[in-house]
């Protein structure tokens, strides 16, 4: 099936989200579509989803226009949205979740999950999906879930398929794979649009690239002659560092000292397990590993988002263990979350509500018992400025900015003030690469003003690329440890770690 998209224009009041796009997607091929953030990627898919309706242009099937009235309608012309955040059930089945949302009745049948079962055995044998029907979701890995999303479409028999950054939440092993599931499903004749801020990975996957900017299409080429460096000077208009500059780190006092510390999930298990560790003043220490090894209730347990079982938390020589977010804040700790819609934003808040949202009681806000306002609008208007925060105004929701500049959102109201430890984790998760050689610099800024700076991170590039010392996490535990200075660690020795292949000799 081809779709062709003809003069898209959409537009938010102010904003012109789309503008005259044109846009052909082919049966049997993989698009690559690139932009910086707020260029209109999403907006676009969305168009063609039928969840937004244009306000000029047009869309062809098979050289025939169509009109969607919602998202149904495209569903039934063979459209299917695999979105970022999964949308699944956590409590129901594999196949409960496929056959839900199509079955009239609002009920399983039982003849209706029999069949899906079926179905889903189908699928999973023509594409190498390999999910088992009857497993719950919330027992599967992100990566599994991930194909769960795509079965659901492939059952409702869509032929083109919209992957909006499907690989921000894998490992790189989980990447491999999914790309082998990308493949067959392109030759058995799908259509994919395949969405990401990763160049290598757009120059690996796809056949066809296409780059918008602002709105419009700026760049078209094929994958086998770009390089990355071109694909990013396509995106923002300008050459792109991949490389962090910076000196040797001077490291001062300990800044954070987590002493024997132990924290448990909910379920019981040990997600902490007796772990030491110190950030000195001045020094970026980056945490390698894969997703899941406990990396999250560490950096909950250092913010105060979660309970520590034992152990302690020194920040700046006082002890915190027990200390309340807000204080931890107050005294200079910077929280760069990883999921910014649970701890880092409110959406139905404004730009400049949320740039304050943690220091609305500092004196710099407080006019009395009120905040000041004029100045709380101002300063986040600068904030915007620094960190280009693409929006017509700081008043608008912050739920209505694109995913990239939400985030960098959180990162200026965390980095723009007096700090003394920053704990980022997934720091440029879903930014383009101009903004994540902002950001970057920005990191090594406050470790050269004396902060220490710890960062979490999946990619290892970007480990590899800020820290002075690098330690692995394993089960809980911290495993093996590098001294990165010159980006000498050896980057074999830190993926056998991450592995577990040093475990039992713990650093
Ligand atoms: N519902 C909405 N209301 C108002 N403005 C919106 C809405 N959705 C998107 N926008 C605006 O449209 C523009 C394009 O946003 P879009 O989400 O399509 O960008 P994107 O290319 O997907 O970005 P990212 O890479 O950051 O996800 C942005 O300026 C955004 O603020």
């Amino acid at each position: 099936m081809d779709v062709e998209l003809r003069g898209i224009t959409k537009r938010f009041g102010p904003v012109v989200a789309n503008a005259g796009v044109n846009l052909e997607i082919k049966g049997g091929e993989v698009l690559g579509l690139l932009g910086e953030n707020g260029a209109g990627k999403s907006t676009l898919m969305n168009v063609l989803c039928g969840l937004y309706h244009q306000d000029e242009g047009e869309i062809l099937i098979d050289g025939k226009p169509v009109k969607f009235d919602g998202p149904g309608a495209s569903i039934a012309a063979g459209i299917g949205m695999v979105h970022q955040h999964f949308m699944l059930v956590p409590v129901f089945t594999v196949a409960e979740n496929v056959v839900l949302g199509v079955e009239p009745t609002g009920r399983f049948d039982r003849l209706d999950l029999e069949t899906a079962r079926a179905q889903v055995r189908e699928i999973n044998d023509k594409y190498g999906l390999e999910v088992n029907p009857d497993a719950l979701i919330e027992d599967l890995p992100v990566g599994i879930q991930q194909r769960v999303e795509i079965l659901k479409v492939l059952f409702r028999s869509a032929d083109v398929l919209i992957l909006d950054e499907p690989t921000a939440v894998l490992t790189p092993q989980e990447v491999d794979d999914f790309f082998e599931i990308v493949k067959s499903l392109r030759d058995a004749g799908k259509a994919i649009v395949f969405i990401t801020h990763k160049l290598h990975e757009i120059l690996e996957i796809s056949d066809r690239i296409s780059v918008l900017r602002a709105g419009r299409i700026t760049g078209e080429g094929d994958p086998r002659q770009l390089t990355e460096e071109q694909l990013a000077e396509m995106m923002v208009g300008r050459p792109v560092s991949f490389t962090v500059d910076k000196t040797p780190a001077t490291p001062g006092q300990p800044m954070l000292d987590i002493k024997d510390l132990v924290v448990m999930r909910d379920n019981d298990e040990i997600a902490v397990n007796h772990l030491s560790l110190t950030v000195n003043s001045g020094e970026v220490v980056g945490i390698a590993g894969v997703q899941g090894n406990g990396q999250t209730a560490l950096v909950e347990a250092i913010t105060g988002l979660t309970h520590t079982s034992s152990g302690a938390i020194v920040f700046d020589g006082d002890d915190i263990t027990r200390m309340s977010v807000r204080e931890r804040h107050r005294r200079g700790m910077a929280h760069i979350p990883e999921d910014r819609h649970k701890s880092g934003m409110i959406a139905n808040f404004t730009i400049a509500e949320n740039m304050v949202l943690n220091s609305y009681y500092d004196d710099e806000y407080a006019r009395g018992a009120a905040i000041d306002w004029p100045h709380v609008s101002e300063t986040a208007a600068a904030f915007c400025v620094d960190f280009d925060i693409r929006t017509p105004s700081v008043f608008l929701q912050a739920g209505n900015l694109s995913g990239g500049n939400q985030q960098k959102m959180v990162v200026a109201r965390e980095l723009e003030r007096e700090t003394k430890l920053v704990i980022a984790a997934q720091p440029t998760r879903g930014l383009d690469v101009g903004s994540i050689e902002y950001i970057h610099k920005r990191l090594i800024g406050s470790r050269d003003e004396g902060d220490g700076v710890l960062i979490v991170s999946s990619e290892l590039d970007e480990i590899m690329a800020l820290s002075d010392r690098i330690v692995v996490m394993y089960k809980g535990r911290i495993v093996a440890q590098f001294d990165n200075t010159g980006g000498k660690a050896d980057r074999n020795a830190i993926g056998l770690a991450m592995a577990g292949a040093t475990e039992g000799a713990a650093a």
